[in-house]
Parts: C-alpha cells; structure tokens; sequence
C-alpha cells in the first residue's frame, strides 16, 4: 500500500459521501488501494435501520481507473437491497487534494461484521465444514449471484470466489466485490476481438475459477451466467476440500473438467453430483442458477427460497406467442396450487435408479448413484418446476427473497413431468470430449449491451422486478446462441480505456508490503497464519476493483508477468504446471499447493464492464485493433443515436465524440454536482451521475498519493498495445477461424426446452417477429406436451 500510517483516518474524522455523513469509528483493514473503516452514518441506511456502515477510501491514480469504479458501483447499485450481497449506500468521489490526476473515491456500503468467508474457513481448519453449512452458505451465495442473473439482460459476476464473501452479523453470507462483472460476452468473431477478450478475461478473472470456455476462447461459447456457474461449481468444491479442483493440473485440467474429489472430508453424493454437474466441460450442460439453488435447496431438504425465473420467463414468452391462435385451458394444464402454493397435481417422477454416467471417480470409488436419489440434468434441462421439493411429493413454492420475486407472477405454474430417468450427466472427462464441444460449437452470439445497457435497463433503487419479463439470458443451451442478438446499442459505454491500464511494480509501502506484493504476484498473497490462502489457492487474479487499481498504482511490466499467455489458451497445450507447484504444510492437517505457475497481469481497465460493446465496435472496424483502440475512449451516444445507425455514421459518432463531445451533467447517483469540476464532469461523462467535489469534509489529511512517475518508474504499458503483441505470438495454426455456424441437432427428447429457446431468443431480438413456421412448430410442440390445454 502506497500510503503510510498517517493517512489513515482517526475515529471521529467526520466526512460526507454523497448523501450521508460518516463519522469513522474505526480502520479496519487495507486492500490494495483502499482503506476499510467501519462508520456511523447519518442518515441510516434505509434498506436497514443499521447505522453502522463500512466506508471504502480509494485512491484511484487517473480518470480511467475511475471508470473502474464506476462499473462496481453502478453493479452495487443495481442489487441493492438483495439480502445475498453487500449492500451499496452511496458513494463519492473528488479529486485528491495531490494535484497530480487522482482522485479519492469513497464507497459506503453495508458493514459485515462477520468479516470473510476466508477468515471463518480458517477458523475450521481441524474440524473442516459440514454438509449442512457448505450448503447454507453455498444457498446464500447461489441467491446472490441469481440476483445478477436475473436482471435482464444479466449481469455475470466473474470474480466469483471464497475471497469475495462476506459475512453479516445475522450470519448471512453474501457477495461483494463487483469489479469484474459485465454483461454477457459474445464469442469473438476475430482475431482483434479475440485479443480483446482474451485479454479483459486473464484481466478480470482469478485462474482457478476460470471456466473452459473462458480459457479456450475457441470453442465459440459466449461468456454468460454459465461461466458463473462454473466458478460457483469451483467455489463449492473449494468450501468443501479447501482447495481447487484443477489446483494441481491447472488449466489442463479445467479445458477437460478433469478432477477428483478427495475422501476427507465426507460429504453426500448429491452434493458431489451437483459439483460435478456445475462444472461440466460444455456450458450449455451446467444448471442454470435456478436449478443450482434448487438442488442445494432438495439437498438441504427445504423449500427453494427463489422462483425460477428463467422458467417464468419461458412461459411468459410462450403464452405471448401463443395466446391468439391457442385458447388456453388455464384450468386443465396449470397446476393446482394449495394455500402454500404448493403444486398439488403435478406427477413428479424421480429416478433413484439412474446410473451415473461419469468417469469422474469421487475419491477412488464409483459413484452410487442408486443412492443419490437425484442425477445432475444431462442435456439443458425442459422446463423445471419452479421449486422441487426434497421428497417425491410435490413442488413447493415460498416467496423468499423479496428482490427477486415478481410483481408479474405468473398466473400459471409450467405442468410439468419431471422425469429424472432423462437426466444423467454424460460428461467424460477424455480430451474428445473437447473435440466434441468443438464441433458443437454454438454460432456465435452477438453483444446484449453493454453495462451500460444493463443498467439502463435495470434502473437502480428499483428492486429488479422485471426480471420476469422475457428473457434474454441464456438458460441451459447453445440453441439459443445461433439468433444473433439485435441489442440496439444505446450509448458507448463510457468505459472505454483499456489502454490506460498500467501494471504493478510496487514502489511505496514498508518493506514487509512489498514483499507481500511480490509473493502475490507469483504465489499469492501470504497469510502467515491462515493455510487458506485467499489468493494462493485460487489462482493469479484478484480482481476487485480496488486491487486494479493498487496495481494501476504500482506501475510494473504486464508483458513480464505474461510468458505464457499463449500457451494458457491453446488447448492443444499439454503443459502441465505441475512442475509449478510445490508443496507447502500449512497446518498439522492440511497440506496446500502452491501455484506458482506465471500469474497474468491484472491491470483491470474499465474495459470489462463495456466488453460486449466493445466487441461490437471491433466488429465493425475493419482495419482491426489499431484503428478500435484509437477511438476507443469514452463516448457518449445518446438513446436515439445508438439505435441501429450504420457502421460508417456509428464510427464517426464513436470518433467525433471521443475528440471533442461535451457531457451531460446529471445530478443523481453519486451526489451533488459541482458545475466545473473536472471529476464531476467524468463521473457525469461515465454515468450520467455525478459526484460531489470537495465533498471531502474531513479534518484529516489527504491520502498521498505517489508521483506518477515514482510509483509507475519503469513501464507502462497499454494494453492495447500488449494485446496487439500478444496477438502476434499466436501461432498461425491457433489463429482464430470463425466460428463455425453449425447448429448441433437436438435430440428430440428435449424439445421441451425449446420454449425457453424461443424465449430467449425472442427477448434478444426485439425486433424479429416470430413467423408462421415458428408458431406452427410451437403449436404443435404445445399441442403435443399439453393435449388438455387444446
Ligand atoms: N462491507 C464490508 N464489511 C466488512 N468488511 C469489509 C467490507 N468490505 C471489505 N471488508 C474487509 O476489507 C478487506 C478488503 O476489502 P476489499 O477486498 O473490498 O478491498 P480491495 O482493495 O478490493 O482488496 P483486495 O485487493 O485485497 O481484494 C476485505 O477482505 C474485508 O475483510
């Protein structure tokens, strides 16, 4: 950390963050850039009558790492008031009173007194967790992350680890740490966009959560609540064994889904069947979060908290489809709910007898399925009941978390048959495996919007209730991806400065600092005491917000830190890392790997909250990365400027705007505006928000903040710059070829989840309209699944 002990708030120090006064109580901790102290506010927090409040103090070194910040905030915002992540309150930001193009950023956000996941997984080294509380707090999570999912379009966490959980004082656990999340990201359709993604992923994601599709970036999948799912499969391993499941192979392991799972401690096969089921190889085979919640919920044998929106959804778009050339008997195909709202004539058919079939050896010993009493869906699920009851009996539905529970409920609940003789998991875990997916490559999947978009489309301090409206989000499978989406791009994001990113090299802080940092850079982060090691076992990144910008801070070489970056996304690489590793005996009990296989830079650009707008801007410059990098600062496009314009007219916008357009100052969002003030203006540039100047009422001093040059003494490099480089090293027989537009055919016992297809498809592209042989085909599927109703 840049900033000396000075810097450090006194309790009583008073200060204003937006709409609030803080007077600090107490300096918790430090991460990265930011300092941590637990605050009264005045007013309370309305979303709880809590006065106490942790308030975040960052030093963000230039206007492009605002924008970092912004995209978290902004993320916090839209899930405010969701139990399952950290509350956001307000926030602030001004120009540090270093007169060198810093500016202070302050962040108010619910306190969680229980302090982190990691903290409390230490605390039971000895006596590791149960069953029952690997669930609790797998449950709380799942709901977290459902509530990114269910915001339309959605928005993907990827940063989703045990280091970013939270504990509150009522012992609900909740995510934070939203400085990685963006919309959904289409496959790269050239080398130039394949170089950008690649680049925003090894950015914003941490190695050992990093899904298939992520690391191997050919395989055509689009990068969306699946890759999540992954990481929350990767999570629950880790809450369970302590450790990763690709720890000792690395990525080898994740591009086949290669793992085991240990014989200590115990835990049920079900549970290891849902790990096994979220980490399968080919995304369109994981659950979506719904299903997640409701397995853990079937296994902790209590109701599902949430409704399955993607369902609801589905359903929604069916009966709009249907609803002028079908009269619907509500009364002969909807379930009958009893007061409880417990489905009550559904047949539910579950296997107990389904073998498994998965090479996947759990500890030594096959599986026994006939014991598991539930087998992970082997091919994207048909519709689900919203909720499944631990035992045979029926469906229940509660109304659990408020956020995501629809003003719009459905009048109708899916009839469905759930037959679990069709579910089974056909992963193997051989390198075909990859070939195949390969060659079910999904075409690709055009951008949803930017977060931007994501935000306009999900209006802040609204609880997310049109989460039920139809979907854009892609539920079980690839079908969906070959509609291209027609999102009207709105507005460039303002977040467009990747090339600003800068890399670490620390250059402030005692000497014990920086020698933690070096060991983060190629090990992780030490915690002399703790044998789980937040970073160590998890890989390279951290990709908060705040820790990118320690490291914009800290200058340093991202080319240094990215020998094989080639080699970390050719699938073909055999490499294996575990000459890497090296053993380390953190406890009497528990014996850990160490990573230390090259890390990548985690410069983090506010690029990765706009990637998929990005990529549209990729898309239509031809004269590839050169040319998108120069125009790729921030621009303001309005609403009616975005909506389809012609490449031509939308890259002169782009140009004109990034050179010269004024902004448009707001006055919302993160408090008042000061007419004038260069970082109101940004903030207003960024989010049509605005932040306070000098709102910084304190008596304490400023945090220094180190000379650009003093703390950036050796190399900046812009990732532009270093993605273009790297693109060169790409051997020609890994160059990206277009994505195949081949369609897998669908087996015909799946048609049902074709109305979630038709779904998705139909909220991605708002302009289609669904023609005659489309509603034939779905007419007669209805007909067929539902004679009653016709
Ligand atoms: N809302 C909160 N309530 C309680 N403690 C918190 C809260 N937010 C952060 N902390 C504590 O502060 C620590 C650092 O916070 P955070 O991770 O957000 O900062 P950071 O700069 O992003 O750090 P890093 O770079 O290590 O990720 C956390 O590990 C946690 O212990």
């Amino acid at each position: 950390m840049n900033q000396s002990l000075n810097d450090i708030y006194q309790p009583g120090t008073e200060l204003t963050v937006g709409s609030h006064r803080a007077r600090i109580i107490k300096y918790l901790t430090s991460g990265g850039f930011a300092h941590i102290y637990t605050a009264e506010i005045c007013p309370a927090d309305l979303s709880s009558p809590a006065k106490i409040a942790c308030l975040k103090r960052v030093l963000v070194p230039d206007k492009p790492s605002l924008n970092v910040l912004r995209a978290e905030v902004d993320a916090m915002k839209l899930l405010r008031g969701n139990q399952h992540v950290v509350s956001y309150i307000d926030s602030h930001a001004a120009k540090s009173g270093v007169h060198d193009g810093s500016y202070e950023v302050f962040l108010l956000m619910e306190y969680c007194s229980g302090g982190g996941l990691i903290d409390f997984m230490n605390t039971r080294l000895q006596n590791r967790l149960q069953e029952g509380e690997v669930l609790k707090i797998t449950s709380d999570i799942t709901q977290g992350i459902a509530a990114m999912h269910a915001l339309q379009p959605p928005l993907i966490h990827r940063d989703i680890k045990i280091e970013n959980v939270l504990i509150s004082d009522d012992r609900t656990f909740k995510v934070c740490d939203f400085g990685s999340v963006c919309g959904v990201i289409r496959p790269p359709k050239n080398p130039q966009e394949f170089n950008y993604v690649q680049h925003d992923i090894l950015k914003n994601t941490t190695a050992q959560y990093r899904a298939p599709e992520m690391i191997d970036l050919y395989r055509g999948y689009p990068i969306n609540e699946k890759s999540d799912i992954w990481a929350l499969g990767v999570f629950l391993y880790k809450l369970c064994y302590y450790t990763t499941p690709f720890e000792k192979v690395g990525e080898a392991a994740i591009l086949h889904s290669r793992f085991q799972f240990p014989s200590y401690p115990q835990y049920s096969d079900s549970l290891k069947h849902l790990i096994s089921f979220m980490l399968s190889e080919n995304p369109t085979q994981r659950p979506n979060i719904c299903q997640v919640l409701e397995e853990v919920s079937r296994i902790q044998g209590t109701p599902c908290p949430l409704r399955n929106f993607y369902v609801t959804r589905a359903m929604q778009q069916q009966q709009q489809h249907q609803q002028p050339k079908i009269k619907f008997d509500h009364s002969a195909s909807q379930p009958k709910l009893d007061s409880a709202n417990n489905i009550i004539n559904v047949p539910f058919k579950m296997s107990h007898n389904q073998p498994l079939r998965s090479t996947q050896t759990f500890a030594g010993a096959p599986v026994n399925a006939a014991s598991n009493g539930y087998l992970p869906a082997l091919k994207p699920l048909p519709i689900q009941p919203v909720s499944s009851s631990f035992t045979n009996g029926p469906f229940k539905f509660i109304e659990g978390n408020k956020a995501l529970q629809s003003k719009q409920t459905p009048h109708f609940q899916p009839p469905i048959s759930h037959d679990f003789n069709r579910l089974g998991r056909s992963q193997t875990f051989t390198p075909t495996s990859t070939l195949a997916s390969r060659s079910s490559v999904s075409p690709p999947l055009a951008g949803r919007g930017d977060i931007s978009k994501i935000i306009s489309a999900n209006p802040t301090n609204v609880e997310p209730s049109p989460i039920y409206l139809s979907s854009g989000t892609q539920t079980d499978d690839g079908f969906a991806s070959s509609h291209a989406l027609k999102l009207e791009r709105t507005k460039s994001i303002a977040s467009l400065s990747s090339s600003e990113s800068v890399e670490s090299q620390h250059t402030g802080g005692s000497a014990t600092r920086r020698f933690g940092q070096k060991l983060k850079v190629f090990t992780g982060e030490r915690r002399s005491i703790s044998p789980i090691k937040s970073r160590q076992n998890t890989g390279d990144s951290v990709r908060s917000a705040f820790a990118t910008l320690r490291r914009g801070f800290s200058g340093g070489s991202f080319k240094s830190e990215l020998p094989n970056k080639r080699n970390s996304l050719d699938i073909s690489s055999t490499s294996s890392h575990s000459n890497g590793f090296k053993f380390r005996v953190s406890s009497s009990e528990s014996i850990e790997e160490e990573n230390v296989y090259p890390r990548f830079s985690h410069s983090r650009s506010s690029s990765s909250a706009s990637i998929v707008s990005d990529l549209d801007q990729l898309q239509q410059d031809d004269t590839g990365a050169k040319n998108y990098y120069k125009s790729h600062s921030p621009v303001k496009v309005s609403a009616t400027q975005g909506s389809r314009s012609s490449i031509q007219k939308r890259v002169q916008d782009l140009l004109k705007n990034s050179q010269d357009s004024p902004v448009k100052k707001t006055a919302h969002g993160y408090g008042m505006l000061s007419p004038g003030d260069e970082a109101a203006e940004l903030a207003s540039q960024l989010t049509n928000e605005t932040m306070l100047q000098n709102v910084h009422q304190s008596t304490a001093s400023t945090p220094k903040v180190l000379s650009p040059a003093k703390r950036n003494s050796s190399v900046v490099i812009k990732a532009g710059q270093q993605v273009s480089k790297d693109a060169e090293e790409v051997p020609s027989s890994r160059k990206p070829a277009p994505p195949k537009p081949k369609r897998p055919k669908k087996p015909s016992h799946l048609k049902a989840d074709k109305i979630i297809k038709e779904a998705e498809t139909s909220a991605y592209e708002h302009s289609v309209d669904i023609s005659d042989i489309e509603i034939d085909e779905l007419e007669k599927d209805f007909k067929r699944r539902f004679p009653s109703a016709v």
